[in-house]
């Protein structure tokens, strides 16, 4: 089990070092749209999820969607200062 903190501190590290096999580097190699477009997914599928199948697949999705709001954040050159600012 992580942190929201230590997530991004783990994918911010996975961003300047680039491992082989890194999902995360991939979804940043992709791009914005992409990521963008993985956000919405995951947004529905946590939607879906927590309506639908019960609070442990809510909380799997909504993991995920904060997953990829973070790859998002990185794409964007986001720090979670930046985001919790707004808070
Ligand atoms: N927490 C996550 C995490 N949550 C979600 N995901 C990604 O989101 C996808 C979930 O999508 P779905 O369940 O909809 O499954 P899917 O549609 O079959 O997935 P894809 O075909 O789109 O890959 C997974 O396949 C992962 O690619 C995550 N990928 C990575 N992490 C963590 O991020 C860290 C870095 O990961 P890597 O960059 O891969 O090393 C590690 O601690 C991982 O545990």
């Amino acid at each position: 089990m992580k942190t929201f903190d230590e997530l991004f501190a783990e994918l911010t590290a996975k961003a300047a070092s680039r491992p082989e096999g890194s999902g995360t580097v991939a979804a940043l190699d992709a791009g914005v749209h992409a990521i963008g477009k993985k956000l919405v997914e995951e947004a529905a599928e946590s939607w879906m999820a927590a309506e639908h199948e019960g609070r442990e697949r809510a909380a799997e999705e909504i993991s995920q969607l904060l997953y990829h709001a973070q790859v998002l954040m990185l794409a964007c050159d986001l720090k979670l200062e930046d985001v919790y600012a707004h808070l």
